[in-house]
């Protein structure tokens, strides 16, 4: 069987000058053909699992543990500039705010152009008769028109449109998609969604997928992992985690999401307690003092990660007898 196309081995990651790890010994991978849903609250690690993995944190970052591209160690095996190299072409990035991921002062054609400069020695009419193609399958009926003009002359779901043709152009092997909807209106939405299922389905790859909203990640996900305070807690399908969670935080984003709730409700239910700052972890699991489920010991002894099934695992004392062995 060939390498996951991402994995991460116990992955820890401290910013500099920060009292403590960001991310806490973080482990999952990520399979041609799989859509990974990374879930969590504001301040879980998920762009910074994201950045990790694109070789973008800033220097002077200490990562400890594996990050692996097709087999292949980042940082140790894979120097940064064949990084740089990888992202664009065999890794594709769509972020939250497209304004920011395009150049405001060059056409969109040109930009996309720049994009597939490993085919410059083609013919230019066969580079851009590819481009209009994949701004035609992100549902841009006029590319001509849209590729004459500069990034303020268009609509946020517009280039968020053109953002997703960017990162399919080099149709790459990793896509990661962080938030690519938190900046767009309820309509814009669930067009983009549309587009972004389409092209992980004609995507010969995988995506990770950030997103702190479970409706998206049933709609666009083969399987989830749940962060909360930089640690893993939960991962598996999307329909053994949705189904049967196992973790007191994934039930609780669960309960807390909209799509779920069938009562009418004067106020949407929220998860009591904040999320510790890293550098005040409590004793014990980290989510004891919110959970529900808590029990003397949750408060004493920080619960191992427990195997459920294959690639199905819960770090909760209540979830199942038989430990994983590191
Ligand atoms: N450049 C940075 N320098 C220092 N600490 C940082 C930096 N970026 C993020 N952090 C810290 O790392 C932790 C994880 O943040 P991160 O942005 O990865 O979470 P997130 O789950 O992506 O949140 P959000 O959904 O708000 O983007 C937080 O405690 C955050 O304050």
């Amino acid at each position: 069987m060939s390498a996951p196309v991402l994995q991460l081995d116990k992955v820890c990651i401290r910013y500099p000058g920060a009292p403590a790890d960001a991310v806490r010994g973080v482990s999952f991978d990520l399979r041609r053909g799989e859509t990974l849903g990374l879930v969590g609250e504001s301040g879980s690690g998920k762009s910074t699992l994201a950045a990790a993995t694109m070789g973008l944190l800033p220097a002077g970052t200490a990562v400890q543990g594996a990050i692996r591209f097709e087999g292949r160690a980042l940082f140790s095996e894979i120097t940064d500039q064949q990084l740089r190299r990888l992202r664009g072409r065999r890794i594709g990035t769509i972020s939250q705010d497209p304004f920011t991921a395009l150049n405001p002062v060059m056409r969109i054609g040109t930009q996309l152009d720049a994009l597939l400069h490993w085919t410059h020695d083609r013919p230019k009419k066969d580079r851009m008769a590819r481009i209009e193609t994949m701004l035609e399958r992100v549902g841009l009926s006029d590319p001509k028109v849209r590729m004459a003009q500069y990034p303020h002359q268009m609509s946020g779901g517009i280039l968020q449109r053109i953002s997703i043709a960017a990162a399919m152009l080099a149709e790459p092997t990793l896509l990661i998609a962080d938030e690519p909807t938190t900046a767009l209106d309820a309509t814009t939405e669930a067009q983009i969604l549309g587009i972004m299922a389409e092209a992980k389905a004609t995507l010969d790859g995988a995506t990770l997928f950030i997103t702190h909203d479970m409706s998206v990640v049933e709609r666009l996900c083969d399987r989830i992992a749940v962060l909360y305070a930089g640690e893993l807690v939960e991962t598996g399908t999307v329909r053994e985690v949705l189904d049967a969670p196992q973790h007191p935080y994934t039930r609780a984003l669960l309960d807390c999401d909209p799509a779920r709730i069938t009562e009418p409700t004067r106020r949407l239910p929220t998860i009591e307690g904040t999320v510790p700052p890293i550098h005040k972890r409590p004793d014990g699991c980290i989510f004891a003092p919110r959970c529900p489920a808590a029990i003397a010991r949750c408060h004493a002894e920080a619960p191992e990660r427990h195997e459920l099934g294959p690639r199905r695992s819960a770090a909760c004392h209540l979830a199942s007898p038989t430990p994983v062995t590191p």
